[in-house]
This record gives C-alpha cells, sequence and structure tokens, in this order.
C-alpha cells in the first residue's frame, strides 16, 4: 500500500519505518529541511535502539522516502498519517496548531479517496475538526480516524512490531477495511485491533497514560511513606506487584515521571475535563505529587551539607528522563540541575546519549564528561537521574579513589541496602532507609 506519513519525529519516523518493513511504500514528509536532507542523506536524526538498521534496508531497497513537500509526499497515498506535535498550550490544554493546518493544506490536493489518520495524541473531538478543515476545500471524498500510538520511546521499534494492541476509531467500513489490512502484518501474535467510535478512541489514549502516570505516582507516595514508617518500597513492589489485578509494570518508585507525553498529557486530560466541568481531583494530585518529586532529593543533599552547596560539586548520571533515549523532554535531571545551581552548586554531568541536547539548552552552565568515572573527579557527591544499565554495576573501587566523599543520592535505587552498607556508603535512595 502507499502511505504518507506527515511529521517525522519519535513517532512518524518509527511508524513511517516500520510500515516499509512491512512492505509498503512510504513517504515521510516534515517541514524541517535540515532534518529531511538529513534523512534523505541516509542518516536518522533521533537515538532510539534498533530502528536505524530497519531504516537502512528500507531507505535502500528503496520503500522509505523523505520529502517536505506535503503535495509530493501524499500523492498516491492511500491513507496519511499525521504525526504531528501536540505540544501543551498556555492553558495547559493541547495545541492543535499544527495538525490543523496540516488538515487545511491537506483538502485541496486529496485527489482520490483517502483516510486520514491521527497518530499524535489529541483530544476528544479533534477527528471531527480535523475533518471540518479538510472538508471545507476538498472535492473527493475521504475518512479521518483517530488511531493513536501507544509506543514508549526507547523500545519504539519493538513496541511498534509488537503492539499490545492496536486501536482504531472510526465509523466508516471502508476506512476499517483499509486499516486492518495494513495493520494485519503487526497483529499477527493474535493482539487484537479494538474498533471503536472516534471519540473513544482519543480518549483511550490520555486514559491509558494518565493511567501509568497515576500508578507510577501512587507507587512514589507509597515511597514517600515507607520512608517514614521504616518500610522498604522495593518489597512492597514485589509484594503488590504478584498480584495479577495490579500488575508488576510501571510500579517503580522514584524522582518521578518526565518524558513528552506523561506531563502533557496528564495536564492535557485535567483541561478537557474541566472545560466539561468535570474536577478529575485525582489528575490534580498527580501532578502536584510529580512535581515535588522530581527534586525529591535535593532537600537530603543540602541537609546532608548542612545546608550550604554552595561550591560543592555534584556529578550527575544520567540526563535523559529515561535510559535508552536522548530525548530531555521535560526530564527530571533538567529541574535538578536547576534546583543545585540555584543553591550555588557546580554539575557535572554523563549522559551516553542525551548531552548534545542538554548542552544545547544549558550551554556552559554546566559541564559534561567522557565518561561517567571523569564525572566524578573532586565531586562532592555523585546524584543518579536516569537508570542507564551501565551504571548498575559501575566499579566502586574506581569511585572511592575519586569521589571527595563516599556519599551517593540515587533517585533510581539501583543498588542494594547491604551492598551500599559494606562498601562504606552514605546512600539516600527513594522509598528505603539511608545507609550511612
Ligand atoms: N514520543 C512518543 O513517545 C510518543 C508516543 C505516542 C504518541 N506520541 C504523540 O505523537 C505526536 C508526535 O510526537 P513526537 O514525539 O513524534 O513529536 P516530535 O516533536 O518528535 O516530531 C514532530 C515532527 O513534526 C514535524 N512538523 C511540525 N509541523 C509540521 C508540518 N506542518 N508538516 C510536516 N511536519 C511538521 C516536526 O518538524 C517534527 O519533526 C504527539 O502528539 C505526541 O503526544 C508521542
Ligand atoms: O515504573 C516506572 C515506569 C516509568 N517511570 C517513568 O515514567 C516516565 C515515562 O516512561 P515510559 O512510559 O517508559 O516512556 P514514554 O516513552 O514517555 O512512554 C509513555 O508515553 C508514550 C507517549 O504517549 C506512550 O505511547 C507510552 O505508552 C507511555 O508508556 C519516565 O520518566 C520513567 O522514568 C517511572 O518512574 N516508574
Amino acid at each position: 500500500m502507499k502511505i504518507a506519513v506527515v511529521g517525522t519525529g519519535y513517532v512518524g519516523l518509527v511508524t513511517g519505518t516500520c510500515f516499509a518493513e512491512t512492505g509498503n511504500q512510504v513517504t515521510c514528509v516534515d517541514i524541517n529541511a535540515e532534518k529531511v536532507q538529513q534523512m534523505q542523506a541516509g542518516k536518522i536524526p533521533i537515538y532510539e535502539p534498533g530502528l536505524d538498521d530497519l531504516f537502512q534496508r528500507n531507505t535502500q531497497e528503496g520503500r522509505l522516502h523523505f520529502t517536505t513537500s506535503l503535495k509530493e509526499g501524499i500523492e498516491g497515498a492511500k491513507v496519511i498519517f499525521l504525526a504531528l506535535p501536540t505540544p501543551p498550550g498556555a492553558d495547559g490544554s493541547a495545541d492543535l496548531k499544527y495538525i490543523l493546518q496540516v488538515a487545511n493544506d491537506l483538502g485541496p490536493i486529496l485527489s482520490d479517496y483517502t483516510v486520514i489518520i491521527d497518530k499524535s495524541t489529541v483530544p476528544v473531538g479533534t477527528s471531527d475538526k480535523v475533518r471540518a478543515a479538510i472538508a471545507k476545500n476538498a472535492t473527493v471524498d475521504f475518512d479521518v480516524v483517530s488511531n493513536p500510538e501507544f509506543l514508549r520511546e526507547g523500545v519504539a521499534v519493538e513496541d511498534f512490531m509488537k503492539p499490545d494492541r492496536v486501536v482504531i476509531g472510526t465509523q466508516s467500513d471502508r476506512a476499517k477495511d483499509l486499516m486492518s489490512r495494513l495493520y494485519a502484518p503487526l497483529v499477527r501474535q493474535g493482539n487484537p485491533i479494538i474498533f471503536m467510535d472516534e471519540r473513544s478512541a482519543e480518549l483511550t489514549k490520555y486514559a491509558a497514560n494518565a493511567f501509568l502516570a497515576t500508578k507510577i505516582t501512587f507507587m512514589n507516595e507509597i515511597a514517600n511513606l515507607c520512608e517514614l514508617v521504616g518500610a522498604n518500597v522495593d518489597e512492597v513492589r514485589k509484594g503488590i506487584g504478584t498480584d495479577s489485578r495490579i500488575g508488576k509494570r510501571f510500579l517503580f518508585a522514584g524522582i518521578g515521571y518526565g518524558g513528552s507525553c506523561f506531563p502533557k498529557d496528564v495536564q492535557a486530560l485535567a483541561k478537557t475535563s474541566a472545560e466539561n466541568d468535570y474536577e478529575f481531583k485525582i489528575l490534580d494530585s498527580v501532578m502536584q505529587v510529580n512535581e515535588s518529586q522530581k527534586t525529591k532529593l535535593i532537600p537530603h543533599l543540602a541537609k546532608h551539607f548542612k545546608g550550604d552547596l554552595a561550591g560543592k560539586k555534584i556529578a550527575m548520571w544520567g540526563l535523559a528522563f529515561k535510559p535508552y533515549t536522548d530525548d530531555i523532554r521535560e526530564a527530571p535531571a533538567l529541574y535538578n540541575i536547576d534546583a543545585l545551581l540555584e543553591l550555588g552548586a557546580t554539575v557535572s554531568a554523563y549522559d551516553p546519549e542525551a548531552m548534545g541536547h542538554v548542552k544545547q539548552l544549558m550551554g556552559d552552565k554546566i559541564t559534561f564528561t567522557k565518561n561517567p568515572y571523569e564525572a566524578l573527579e573532586n565531586a562532592d557527591a555523585l546524584l543518579i537521574v536516569t537508570e542507564w544499565p551501565q551504571f548498575r554495576t559501575p566499579d566502586f573501587e574506581r569511585m572511592d579513589s575519586l569521589l571527595k566523599n563516599k556519599v551517593i543520592f540515587d533517585g533510581r535505587n539501583l543498588y542494594e541496602l547491604n551492598q551500599m552498607q559494606e562498601l562504606g556508603y552514605t546512600y539516600y535512595s527513594i522509598g528505603r532507609q539511608t545507609i550511612h
């Protein structure tokens, strides 16, 4: 099938590449000319494990193309995916300007029946707005379908190729048929395509993200309580996660959720609720708790250094909002850097993938190192922010020789308490007793 993908970011590029991999002819359209040039030259603009191999194969075999021209990109396409940004507007609601702009542009250039698919995360009712924007100038039949995306960054290719489910919101049999054919290779493992109306599909995406953000936040609150009552959140997690009604995943306490999705989507769902005169109380609490959770270790750090962080050098391991990505959108690291600099500390940071992006944002405000150990040289303490696997079993002897003090603040609970005790560290973590 010939398909077009408009917007070639994390979602668009993965969508386009994976559909090329299943044999379709795909053209990706992006307004960012530099990005398009880069992709035409065979280079992917994001770090996403496994994506490069598929990208190279499909571009070389002529199934995956890139252009800045919407008209050229959609020529002959039976389906057009919109994978455009929906950032929070000033009031917290999702800003639809990118989507509606492209919808407006599409109307006059559709030349045959086409299915236009909202893959972006969009508020309930957006498919009606997209339909109306296209209809203003369209001369052919078309359908607008809501097909939210559930991939996670870092495992995006795997999530896309083997989805737990595919949600498709449409009431058109013609669109259903096309979508079923397109997704058939991805749902062979028996995972379902779930058809529903457009509004339910749009809300399903927000409900999924808000539920997961709530699950994490609930565990963060349990962790905070654990610290007060002398319990260990990792034991509690195992204790409840084995109950199949609760499930093992997304129960890891830490210094809050970040990324380009949970923070903005929880906020947007709260906004949709408010617009409909419904006070979604849990969501307000989730946002509040997550806000303070992100810098939860800073007061411990300040207290450890007797209220005076001025001139202290803090080594930071991890900057990305989670491992296996270079994405720093809403990364807890950024909030911790700001808080530390505000208190007069200096920061020397290492991240395997995300340093370039932080450097672009912060310039020389902090220093970046070539490896995790260099960050520790003469540092007063180590703060762990992202759970990259290489931080899990470090060379503690080497660390001892570099750090000024044997003290670790661990926002991701990477180490066992007894191990830290044996190694003679002062060790602060989340939802567990401090080791002195
Ligand atoms: N990142 C994720 O993990 C993820 C997962 C599921 C859903 N989503 C949702 O998918 C949507 C896209 O997210 P993303 O992370 O891929 O965004 P992104 O910012 O990485 O990419 C968006 C791309 O769209 C391009 N663009 C902007 N305006 C354009 C236009 N008029 N024409 C063509 N291209 C244009 C930008 O240049 C950019 O390359 C959002 O609604 C997001 O909430 C994201
Ligand atoms: O037990 C956990 C799991 C995650 N997190 C944090 O939660 C955030 C989000 O993690 P994750 O969900 O793995 O990453 P995303 O790539 O943001 O993916 C989420 O957001 C996407 C965009 O909407 C959805 O498509 C995915 O289904 C949804 O998981 C990160 O800061 C994690 O550190 C925790 O603190 N504890």
